[in-house]
């Protein structure tokens, strides 16, 4: 049967009052063949436990609790999660966390699904990729989802590519129109599928940090402007100087995440040494 999801929506958001608030990136799904696609792409299982991450009303957590285990749906706006509890009454396998996503410890889940509230699509990308889980399907503004995947020598190649090309596989799956939501953000959105791959070291963190504040300068000038990202006790001249010259002479939006690497675990066994 084919849903009228945009109706449905403005029902509930009239029966209850709620005005949207795009602060909190309540952007709310009304394409039911977009949600299909995401419940289809998410391959729910019988035994899965979801976390999904600004539930909203519940567009996406009423049908993906009536095929899984378990949801854990964390949802910052109070007003917003007292209509979910409303609407969720029939349904004794949903956990509803009400607070802010990046301050909450999570519960254990197997995959995540969400349509990731945009303004905090980095740490969050980054929070999740400290658990151990099967692979998310979320959606982020396309202009962020083509950063994560950017390849060096681009405009868009940042730090954020180079930690996700060593910590996830990332897919895309659909283009999203913002015509798609209530209200209709400025910008479009990606669907994509992210598996986690390896943890990062602190260093190789702190040596991407370092280099990307400044993109467009030789790596050897880059590191030592913000060795202190890197470490506040050794030398940085001192220490950079004992790095492959051939990787410190490229500009860092050059330097390929191996590159990246490479310096990154000099510096640490130099550091060591020192
Ligand atoms: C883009 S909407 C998605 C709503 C719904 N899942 C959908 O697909 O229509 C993002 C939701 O995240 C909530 N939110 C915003 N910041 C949050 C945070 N830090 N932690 C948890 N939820 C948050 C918003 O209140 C909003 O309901």
């Amino acid at each position: 049967m084919k849903v009228n999801l945009a109706t449905e929506t403005k029902n509930i958001l009239k029966k209850y009052g709620l005005h949207l608030n795009k602060r909190l990136g309540q952007h709310y799904l009304i394409d039911d063949s977009k949600r299909q696609k995401i419940l289809s792409y998410a391959d729910l299982k019988d035994d899965d436990v979801i976390l999904e991450i600004g539930p909203g009303i519940g567009t996406l957590t009423i049908p993906i609790a009536s095929r899984v285990e378990k949801v854990i749906a964390i949802e910052k706006d109070k007003k917003v999660a007292t209509i979910l509890k409303e609407r969720l009454k029939d349904y004794n396998n949903v956990e509803l966390i009400i607070g802010d996503a990046l301050k909450i410890d999570f519960p254990y889940f197997n995959k995540i699904v969400s349509n990731l509230p945009y303004k905090i699509s980095s740490p969050i990308t980054f929070k999740l990729l400290e658990y151990d889980f099967k692979f998310g399907i979320l959606m982020y503004q396309r202009e962020f989802a083509e950063r994560m995947i950017a390849k060096p020598g681009t405009r868009d190649y940042s730090r954020l590519s180079v930690a996700l090309y060593f910590m996830a596989n990332i897919e895309i799956l659909d283009y999203i129109p913002r015509s798609a939501f209530l209200p209709p953000p400025k910008v479009d959105s990606t669907l994509i599928r992210l598996t986690p791959r390896e943890k990062i070291n602190g260093t190789f963190e702190r040596t991407c940090r370092a280099l990307f504040q400044h993109k467009k300068k030789k790596a050897r000038n880059a590191l030592i402007e913000s060795f202190h990202e890197i470490s506040k006790e050794a030398d940085p001249r001192e220490i950079v100087d004992l790095i492959d010259p051939g990787l410190l002479e490229k500009r860092v939006f050059t330097l390929t995440p191996e590159e990246i690497l490479k310096i990154s675990n000099e510096l640490k066994k130099i550091i060591q040494c020192h």
